[in-house]
């Protein structure tokens, strides 16, 4: 679990983060949602140690990170998977080497044994027959899939994932989010994800923190969000085409003028 109590951060005059709590637990999905620029980057930056707040705490399982020593921080970073916007692979490198790189830095295993390790992450992601494959030559969602596999690879507590469906279809998009929420579910691992994308707001929201402008203006999952009367998280949502249907189709419901809960099921799904 990570714990973030009132954190504040600036830059020179500008006040990015005004305060924010907020409680992601294990085995859930935490989704960031809000506008541009209303702070879920630094957020993120805050929570992985890339920013320092101003003001605040951010416990990880009880334990301030912000006053750890060196020694204590590297320690968490080793139980911190990240999966960034366009996968990040070294490109020069295959996809064994890829994935074996975090085990090359962070332990002394002999090379079977690590590649034991790669195997058995590359059969997670439900990847074959790519350990000698370069990035190029792999499709954009396979690419997703190394970097999830790199990021699950040294058995992560916290998984960090950075608009993990840019630059990919609606359907491929999809099937990342599932192997997000299965590996969550699977490993109990406190997974933090910042989105645009509302299918995945739906998909596998657990646990969905609106940010408006350095504040966090709404929590709840993605059934709640569908019933929320917060004027400025529907307004952030009514710019998506999706969730407005979806939230029609449930005032439809509610006023009797529509008696087919399945539309709404399917989209909710
Ligand atoms: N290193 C920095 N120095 C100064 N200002 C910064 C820095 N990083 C971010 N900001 C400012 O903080 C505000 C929030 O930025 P942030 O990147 O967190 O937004 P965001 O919600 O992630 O936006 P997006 O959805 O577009 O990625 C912006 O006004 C941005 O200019």
């Amino acid at each position: 679990m990570i714990e973030v109590k009132d954190i504040k951060k600036g830059f020179g005059e500008k006040q990015v983060l005004k305060g924010v709590n907020v409680k992601m637990e294990a085995g859930k999905c935490n989704l960031i949602i809000g506008a541009s620029g209303s702070g879920k980057t630094v957020f993120m930056k805050c929570l992985v140690g890339l920013f320092e707040p101003d003001e605040g705490e951010i416990l990880y399982n009880g334990i301030n990170f912000l006053t750890m020593d060196d020694e204590q921080r590297k320690d968490i970073r080793k139980q911190i998977g990240m999966l960034f916007q366009g996968s990040a692979l070294f490109d020069s490198q295959t996809v064994e080497q890829n994935i074996m790189f975090p085990l090359d830095m962070f332990t002394k295993d002999n090379y079977a044994t690590k590649l034991k390790r790669v195997n058995e992450v590359l059969d997670r992601v439900k990847l074959k027959d790519v350990n000698k494959k370069f990035p190029a030559e792999l499709s954009g969602g396979m690419k997703k899939r190394v970097g999830i596999a790199r990021a699950i690879v040294l058995n992560p507590k916290y998984l960090f994932c950075d608009e993990p469906n840019s630059g990919l279809d609606p359907q491929t998009s999809l099937v990342i989010d599932k192997l997000i929420k299965e590996i969550t579910v699977e490993y109990e691992i406190t997974t933090i994800v910042n989105t645009h994308d509302m299918n995945s707001v739906m998909e596998i929201g657990d646990h969905i923190i609106y940010m408006h402008q350095g504040q966090k203006e709404w929590e709840g999952n993605n059934k709640e969000i569908i019933f929320s009367k917060n004027e400025l998280l529907n307004e952030f949502i009514f710019a998506s085409e999706f969730l407005k249907d979806a939230k029609d189709m449930r005032m439809l419901e509610q006023t009797g003028k529509i008696d087919n809960d399945r539309n709404m099921d399917e989209m909710i799904k």
